[in-house]
C-alpha cells in the first residue's frame, strides 16, 4: 500500500514543555489507523502538530513523501488533510447547513475537487438534512459531531484526521458515526482516529498504535495486537512492536 502521510521523528513542545519525542506514525492510502494513549499522552498534540498548529520541522511530516511539516493550516487543508477536533468547534449561532457551506466555499477558494456534496453527506448523515435549518447549539452532541465530520468531509480531504469523535456520546449514535467510516475510506481516504475507547479503536481501524508520554509504544495490525499488550504499552513498561 502506499504511503500518504507520514511523520519522522516528530517532536512537539509547548513552550518548555515538550510533548511528542520522535513520534513515527505512518497511514496509507484508504487505511485507518487508530491512535490511543492514557490522557495526556500526546495524541491531539500528534494531529495538531500535523496540521501546522504547533511548529515542527519540515522533515517531521510528509505528505506523499514530500516534507510538509510546519505548513499552516489553511495550506494544509489545500493539500488535503482536514481534522475533526476534539470539542467540535462549530459555529454554534450558524444553521446546519451554514456551517456546512463555510467548509463548501472554503474548499472553492482553496481548490480543492473531489466526490463530496451536501448531498452525499445527507446520504451518509441523514438527519443533517432534517436538520439543515437547525442552529448547531440546538443540536444533540451525536449530530454536532456528524456536522464536524461532514464539514471536514466538504473539504475533500485525501487524510482525515478525527480527534476523538465518540467522546461523550452514547453508544447507539457511536455505532452510528463510526458505520460512515467504510464510506469515507471507500474512495481511497486515508483516516486517523485518536480514540479513547480502545474496543472501538481496535475495530475501527487496520493499524494501532498506542501513545504513552509523547511516545509510541506499541503499533501493530489491529486484529493481531491482544489486550495484554495494549494494557502494558498504556500504563508503561513494554516496547512490544506486532
Ligand atoms: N496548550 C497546551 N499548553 C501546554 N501544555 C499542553 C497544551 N496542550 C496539551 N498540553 C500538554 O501536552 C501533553 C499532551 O497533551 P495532549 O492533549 O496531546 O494529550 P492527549 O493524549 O490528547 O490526551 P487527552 O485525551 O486528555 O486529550 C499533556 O501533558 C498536556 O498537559
Amino acid at each position: 500500500m502506499t504511503t500518504v502521510l507520514s511523520t519522522h521523528g516528530l517532536i512537539a513542545r509547548y513552550g518548555d514543555f515538550q510533548a511528542l519525542y520522535g513520534v513515527d506514525i505512518d497511514v496509507a492510502e484508504g487505511e485507518a489507523v487508530a491512535l490511543i494513549g492514557a490522557n495526556g499522552a500526546g495524541k491531539s498534540t500528534f494531529l495538531r502538530a500535523i496540521m501546522g498548529l504547533l511548529p515542527v520541522a519540515p522533515d517531521m511530516v510528509r505528505l506523499d513523501g514530500q516534507a510538509i511539516g510546519g505548513t499552516l493550516t489553511d495550506r494544509m487543508v489545500q493539500k488535503g488533510v482536514a481534522i475533526v477536533p476534539e470539542g467540535r468547534r462549530l459555529f454554534t449561532g450558524m444553521s446546519v447547513e451554514d456551517n456546512l457551506r463555510v467548509a463548501v466555499d472554503q474548499a472553492d477558494r482553496l481548490g480543492r475537487k473531489g466526490g463530496w456534496s451536501l448531498e452525499r453527506l445527507h446520504r451518509l448523515f441523514p438527519i443533517l438534512k432534517e436538520k439543515a435549518q437547525t442552529q448547531a447549539q440546538n443540536l444533540s452532541g451525536g449530530q454536532q459531531q456528524m456536522v464536524s465530520i461532514g464539514r471536514a468531509l466538504l473539504c475533500q480531504p485525501r487524510v482525515l484526521l478525527c480527534d476523538e469523535i465518540s467522546l461523550g456520546l452514547a453508544p447507539k449514535v457511536i455505532r452510528e458515526i463510526y458505520a460512515a467510516m467504510p464510506e469515507i475510506r471507500g474512495q481511497g481516504t486515508s483516516v486517523i482516529v485518536v480514540e479513547q475507547d480502545v474496543g472501538l479503536a481496535q475495530s475501527a481501524s487496520d493499524r494501532l498504535f498506542c501513545m504513552l508520554e509523547g511516545r509510541v509504544t506499541l503499533s501493530g495490525a489491529s486484529d493481531q495486537i491482544t489486550r495484554e499488550q495494549i494494557a502494558a504499552a498504556y500504563f508503561g513498561g513494554s516496547d512490544a512492536m506486532v
